[in-house]
């Protein structure tokens, strides 16, 4: 049995390729906002024992609102993110306790606790450990004059997922050095990358979709409506 860790949740962004009013962890799905349908797959695990959510300045409130609503126990801190996810999982780190970290985007309703457990287990073998899935596409390298400029080898490609789990003590040192350094990164495993801490990739699922565009909303009503009948 790994060890247990800590969670955070990153909720603070704008949404702007969703293109909703509402920012799109706010959405609701089966009418329930879509980051608490995250949480909950934290709340019920029993990997994890403490879950930090980041989310919006302005959105502090509701979102305590609704943790208490939808009893939300596990969760230690709720607080607001900054002006990329890389400065809002560096303001959920300093809330953080456990020696071990999980980061995870608020908008990935739909992890299992089998890929967490696999996440887990395979950090604290290794170093660190992302999900991730092998691509199905070609992947071209295109210029700005969308000409084609190179295609690298599929079989070294990987569509990088959450969660993302590291030593507490890395996942600090990494997100101070990009601090000092004026690096910014899309993921946590870049800023961990440049200390030169091994990182494994465990294969997810191709479920464990970010809602990033509208027509991901479709498809997350599809997987959740299924996940409820899986399990009646
Ligand atoms: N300043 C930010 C930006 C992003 N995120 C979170 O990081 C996750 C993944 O980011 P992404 O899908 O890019 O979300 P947005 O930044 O909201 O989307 P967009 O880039 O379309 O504006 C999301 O859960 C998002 O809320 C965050 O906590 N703080
Ligand atoms: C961390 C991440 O989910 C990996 O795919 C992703 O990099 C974050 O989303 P963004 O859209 O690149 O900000």
């Amino acid at each position: 049995m790994a060890q247990k860790a800590g969670i955070i949740v990153v909720a603070a962004g704008k949404g702007s390729r969703m293109g909703t009013v509402e920012s799109k962890q706010y959405l609701r799905l089966q009418n329930k906002p879509i980051i608490i349908h995250t949480l909950e797959v934290f709340e019920r695990s029993e990997l994890v024992d403490e879950i930090v959510v980041v989310t919006g300045a302005d959105d502090l409130e509701r979102c305590k609102d609704w943790i208490k609503e939808y009893g939300l126990l596990k969760v230690t801190e709720v607080v607001a993110g900054g002006y990329d996810r890389q400065e809002s999982v560096y303001l959920g780190l300093q809330q953080l306790q456990s020696d071990w970290v999980m980061v995870h985007d608020g908008v990935r309703p739909f992890v299992t606790e089998q890929q967490l457990h696999h996440c887990l287990e395979a950090a604290q073998q290794v170093g660190a450990s992302v999900l991730a899935v092998p691509v199905k596409d070609t992947i071209k390298q295109v210029d700005r004059n969308l000409h084609i400029a190179d295609t690298p080898d599929r079989s070294t490609l990987w569509a990088i997922q959450t969660p993302q789990t590291f030593r507490y003590t890395d996942l600090l040192a990494a997100h101070q050095q990009a601090e000092a350094t004026g690096f910014r990164g899309t993921d946590d495993a870049m800023l961990v990358e440049r200390l030169g801490t091994p990182i494994t990739v465990v294969e997810g699922s191709y479920t464990n979709i970010k809602l990033t565009t509208p027509d991901d909303l479709d498809y997350a009503a599809y997987l959740l409506a299924r996940k409820g009948e899986n399990r009646s």
